[in-house]
């Protein structure tokens, strides 16, 4: 109103420049603020918000560089020049953030309907921060021989060795130079071996990795392929290429190829591996080949690490960053490639707050940026596998193992003919072959993925079944740590000796296994085995992975018992025997990728077992061994597999042949998020080419103290989702704290 009634005359007369600022809120566009001078999109300002102070972006006033499909509506509310408030100042010693990222942020939050304002909060969660610049303290070597008294453990090694390959450097840096822990390096401050020393110019001034220092000599097969994707990286034009090999063909020193050609022209690279485990192994291998360690990103690491890595990424002094997925939001100066290691991980998903895939918006990303991209995976996703039928991505084919090592041969037990005595859950046959490994010398490892010691409690008086009090699940047994464990919200309580129920003593049992119990039972068929656990919560450090990895190279462990933590990527010559424990675990609930997960898993853990000169065997403990998946397993037929799942998706339009979006609706009492969730099935969209399926209770009925259903929408490929989600919930308002959240592309459907 105010608005209208300013004549042009008068608008004029104001001095200053009208802005838009995105702001980490969750508004659903930038916001207008004035300056005295004009500011160009990206840099970071400080601006009043209500009564607070924050720190945010300049931006474009409207997303023209998204498709028509993607923009969200033009923003009615128009605030007159003279009610606009004034930025406060330039925060100049955070870097602009580049254009490629701008709109790889807007694009995130068009495609998955989130508030811009949160996506930039991902993304300036670490510059906004910090201080500025200031004199940064570090370590160099002290002067003078080691200590005699000095204990040079492998971590302290690889703290020395980088101190002499990279000169001075802060605890983070050569934490990430050497992968070893903050602790250690304050050990051998300690022991007199390292110094304080101020830092001169930037504190990551590592030596840029050496594109030539140590290639290998690649097999025809590898070579072939090595020889694409450098040819992709050097069209400096967006594309993308399937990297499919067998587990163990080397793809990973393949793809190095492509980002040494990326080096080699000055570019920058980002690596996506699925878990943070896995940085630690995939560093040392970096530097092993390039000749010096690459930037490490992921949410463990400290405050000041990401700091230091987030400033030289923008400065372009940074080459390569290996991390998790939020590495996206990095401000890469100049990428030219961007790999995503075991695309078909569906731990690339980012399932709260800002919800996106990272396998697909590293596409994007990669788009945006004019780069390559490069998928990698010995089981391609379907969605994948589509892309590279329609022509839209490149296809690059391993088929052997490198060097003498041949695909392990994989067997299934019957638990129907096989199983072990009540009580127990390795079959005969199966501790038999752990028993000959031990004999010949050889490691093998037992896979559940399963943390703690049981999976549920039940008391057997009165079958009462302990279940977590904000969630619709059972409390899981961790007898180390004496508590039962809710592993879907934070809740846990002290074991407990009598049923919560009808008050009987000595009742409750633990039902099924978790690694735990593994272990146990394994401790008690075997007391003379070496044993290493392996799992999320008894690693939970680099450093402790680091010491794991360590005990297994050099043969201080006959037997693994883990997670999915082991089943990716690892390489142990000497672990010839995969037991997989309950290969039907994946295979329950509705969801609509649980065969090709667990297929993909599956083998993907079989993939560790004889990786060196001695032959593997898996063994997949299952009672339901005519399931494809099984069947798929033991005949290695992965494409036909996966021929049978498309049949299946295909004539009801599932992904990836068609669209398909969660709605998901929750509140603290059940009737009003049953009543939201009716309500929107009844105004939903419909017509040609889409479907509304629910609402239904989730399988997750209750989380934390939510009651949550769902709704699906489903289109048709040729049909963009998000105008029709946008239409839809526009018009509706939510009472009684209940809450709506949108998931395009769901993964879980929990
Ligand atoms: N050309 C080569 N020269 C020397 N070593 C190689 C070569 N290719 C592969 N290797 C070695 O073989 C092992 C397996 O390779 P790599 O881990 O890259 O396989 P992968 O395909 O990534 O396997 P997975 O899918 O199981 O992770 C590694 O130790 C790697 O260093
Ligand atoms: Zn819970």
């Amino acid at each position: 109103m105010a608005e209208q009634r300013l004549s042009p005359h008068s608008r004029r007369r104001e001095a200053g420049h009208r802005l838009s600022v995105l702001v980490p809120r969750p508004f659903t566009g930038p916001l207008d603020y004035k300056f005295d001078t004009p500011l160009a999109p990206g840099t970071v300002v400080r601006v009043p918000l209500g009564r607070q102070e924050i720190v945010g972006c300049v931006w474009e006033a409207e997303p023209t560089h998204l498709p028509v499909d993607l923009r969200p509506p033009r923003s009615s509310r128009h605030v007159a020049f003279s009610s606009l408030r004034a930025i406060i100042s330039v925060e100049t010693h955070i870097p602009a953030l580049p254009e490629t990222l701008r709109h790889f942020i807007d694009w995130v939050a068009a495609y998955g309907l989130s508030a811009p304002g949160m996506v930039l909060a991902i993304a300036l969660r670490v510059p906004a921060q910090g201080g500025g610049m200031k004199p940064m303290l570090g370590w160099a070597r002290k002067a003078g021989p080691l200590p005699e008294s000095l204990r040079l453990t492998p971590a302290r090694n690889a703290v020395l060795a980088a101190l002499a390959a990279h000169g001075p450097a802060s605890t983070a840096a050569l934490s990430a130079q050497s992968g070893a822990s903050a602790a250690v390096i304050r050990g051998l401050a300690h022991a007199g071996v390292l110094e304080e020393s101020v830092l001169e110019g930037s504190p990551m001034s590592a030596t840029p990795p050496e594109p030539d220092y140590a290639p290998p000599t690649l097999s025809a097969e590898q070579a072939e392929a090595a020889h694409a994707l450098i040819e992709a990286v050097e069209e400096r034009a967006f594309n993308v290429t399937l990297l499919e090999g067998v587990t163990g063909s080397g793809k990973t020193e393949v793809y190095f190829e492509a980002v040494a050609a990326a080096l080699r022209h000055g570019r920058q690279v980002l690596v996506l591996v699925p878990e943070i485990a896995l940085t630690t192994q995939w560093t040392e291998r970096f530097a092993k080949r390039f000749g010096t360690i690459p930037a490490i990103w992921h949410s463990d690491l400290g405050q000041k690490a990401r700091r230091e890595t987030w400033r030289a990424v923008a400065d372009g002094q940074q080459r390569v960053v290996v991390g998790a997925r939020s590495a996206l939001f990095l401000p890469f100066a100049a990428l030219g490639l961007v790999v995503v290691d075991e695309e078909h991980e569906s731990t690339y998903k980012q399932e709260e707050g800002v919800l996106y895939h990272g396998r697909d918006m590293a596409i994007v990303r990669a788009r945006l940026a004019g780069a390559a991209a490069i998928l990698v995976s010995a089981t391609p996703s379907m969605e994948t596998l589509v892309n590279v039928q329609k022509g839209r991505f490149r296809h690059e084919v391993l088929e052997s193992r490198h060097g003498p090592a041949c695909m392990p041969e994989i067997s299934l037990i019957d638990m129907r003919d096989h199983g072990p005595e009540r009580g127990l859950f390795l079959s005969p046959l199966l501790c038999e072959s752990i028993e000959d490994g031990m004999k010949a010398g050889e490691q093998s490892m037992l896979f559940l993925n399963r943390r703690g010691y049981a999976p549920l409690t039940l008391c057997r008086a009165c079958g009462h079944r302990i279940q977590c009090p904000h969630c619709a699940a059972w409390m899981v047994e961790h007898r180390r740590r004496r508590i039962l464990a809710c592993h879907h919200c934070d809740y846990t309580q002290p074991l407990m000796k009598a049923c919560p129920a009808c008050e009987a003593e000595d009742s409750l049992v633990p039902i099924g296994p978790g690694i735990e119990r593994i272990h146990e039972e394994v401790q008690a068929r075997f007391p003379e085995a070496r044993l290493l656990v392996m799992a999320s919560d008894t690693l939970t450090s680099p450093a402790a992975m680091e010491e794991a990895v360590r005990k297994i190279a050099q043969k201080e462990v006959d037997l693994i018992i883990g997670t999915q933590i082991v089943a990716k990527g690892w390489h142990f010559p000497d672990l010839t025997l995969v037991g997989v424990v309950d290969a039907d675990l994946g295979l329950g609930g509705g969801d609509l990728r649980a065969a090709e997960r667990t297929m993909q898993l599956l083998h993907q853990v079989a993939g560790r077992a004889g990786r060196g000169s001695k032959p593997g065997r898996v063994m997949l403990q299952s009672y339901v061994g005519d399931h494809p998946v099984m069947q798929a397993l033991i005949e290695n037929d992965f494409i036909r597999f996966m021929e049978q799942e498309a049949a299946q998706r295909r004539p009801g339009f599932w992904p990836p042949y068609g669209r398909l979006a969660a709605v998901i609706v929750s509140a603290p009492k059940e009737t009003h998020a049953e009543a939201l969730a009716r309500h929107l099935a009844l105004n939903g969209p419909h017509g040609e080419g889409m479907e509304i399926l629910g609402p239904a209770p989730a399988p997750l009925a209750l989380l934390r103290g939510r009651y949550r259903f769902r709704l699906l929408l489903r289109t048709r490929r040729d049909i963009a989702l998000q105008p029709v989600l946008r239409h839809w919930l526009a018009g509706v308002t939510c009472k009684n704290d209940a809450r709506i959240d949108v998931d395009v592309d769901p993964v879980s459907f929990m």
